[in-house]
């Protein structure tokens, strides 16, 4: 019998002080951001998918593929996966061709599924393959390491912290080509961050783990949305959607993003119609109306549905969940504001964004 498409992972370890114990399915395609606190289990929940750590009632499959289950423990090196940590590992004595032929070489010709030119071109790195690892930059070793993980045809890829070592420069130069991978590869990625920029701009899929265990798993857009879950993907609660440049306003330098159906205005980014983005709605810049005020300076007003509420730490404030169509928003009020304008779940109402942030 054959195992359905998709990644199930299940690990229970005991470290004196630390339990870490998970039971997770996972897509079997695009990026899974792996989220959560310095200790929670992060680096482990990786080192036991690649084999690393052999832990004895395990479970893992990969997209069909067993490769803990019992008995049966396929040994790292036996794993179809590529490996990328905070500091690149290239060899120092090769230059970066000589790095990515090793990548290549260690899969026979007929299982090849990336080549050495789609590799270099995904990760721009044409221009450096003649030299040493001591002569790039950080983020260029980086761009290098990951190419060569591609080139040993994994069916898994995992990225533990790969720009963390880097500064907020070479940070912002190295994520498009991690775009582009998840654009155009179908190899799953788990990428394990701390940063919620990169999360929120290469992530379809959140794993939050806290204290060992996995407190939330789902799709990023209704995994930020749910009250009952302290994630805070930047400086405050709020989502992250994914939509399409519908039409630019080149007169007031705004762009219209269709979000499922969904329009927000933005700023504009240069981003020609049918260009695929992100955009961040966080739920401070989200307030509710009862009508739709015709003078206000907002420009998104878009009409709602009150799904849920959620009291906040502080008594004066309240999350509330709100669905614009098929899209989830979340709005900070006052509890004031609450009890003033009625909400309850199934109000219709209208929110007013103040701001969105176009974030890829
Ligand atoms: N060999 C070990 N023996 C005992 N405890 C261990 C061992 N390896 C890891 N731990 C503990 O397991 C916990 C989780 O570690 P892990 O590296 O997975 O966390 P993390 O979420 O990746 O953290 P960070 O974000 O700081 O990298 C930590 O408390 C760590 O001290």
């Amino acid at each position: 019998m054959s195992s359905p498409a998709g990644i199930r992972a299940r690990f229970k370890l005991d470290y004196p002080g630390f339990a870490f114990d998970v039971d997770l399915e996972l897509p079997g395609r695009g990026v899974t951001a792996v989220f959560g606190p310095s200790g929670s289990g992060k680096t482990t929940l990786l080192r036991c998918v690649a084999g690393l750590l052999r832990v004895p009632a395990g479970h893992l499959t990969v997209n069909g593929e067993t490769w803990q289950e019992g008995s049966h423990f396929q040994p790292t090196h036996r794993r179809p996966l590529g490996y990328v940590f905070q500091e690149a590992s290239l060899f120092p004595h090769l230059t970066v061709r000589g790095n990515l032929d090793y990548g290549m070489k260690r899969v026979p010709v007929a299982e090849r599924k990336v080549s050495l030119d789609r590799a270099i071109g995904l990760l721009g790195i044409g221009h450096l393959l003649d030299r040493k690892p001591e002569g790039l930059s950080g983020g260029e070793r980086q761009r290098v390491a990951i190419a060569r993980a591609l080139l040993t045809s994994p069916r898994l890829l995992l990225l533990d912290e790969p720009l963390a070592a880097l500064d907020l420069a070479r940070k912002q130069e190295i994520l498009p080509y991690l775009e582009r991978l998840h654009d155009e590869l179908e190899i799953p990625v788990l990428y394990v961050s701390h940063a919620p920029d990169e999360v929120a701009r290469l992530a379809d899929h959140l794993v939050v783990l806290e204290a060992g265990g996995a407190v939330a798993a789902g799709p990023m857009v209704e995994t930020l949305a749910r009250l009952d879950l302290p994630i805070r993907l930047g400086e405050d609660a709020g989502v992250v959607l994914e939509g399409t440049i519908a039409e630019r306003d080149e007169r007031w330098q705004l762009a219209r993003v269709d979000c499922s159906g969904t329009d927000f205005w933005v700023r504009e980014g240069g981003h020609a119609p049918g260009h695929a983005v992100r955009v961040r709605i966080l739920a401070r810049d989200v307030s509710i109306a009862l009508n739709r005020a015709t003078d206000s300076s907002i420009l998104n007003i878009i009409p709602a549905e009150v799904i849920e509420l959620r009291e906040e730490a502080h008594p004066a404030q309240v999350l509330v969940k709100l669905k614009l169509g098929a899209t989830p928003v979340l709005a900070r009020v006052t509890r004031r504001s609450v009890d003033a304008l009625g909400l309850v779940p199934g109000r219709q109402v209208y929110a007013q964004i103040k701001a969105v942030a176009l974030i890829a």
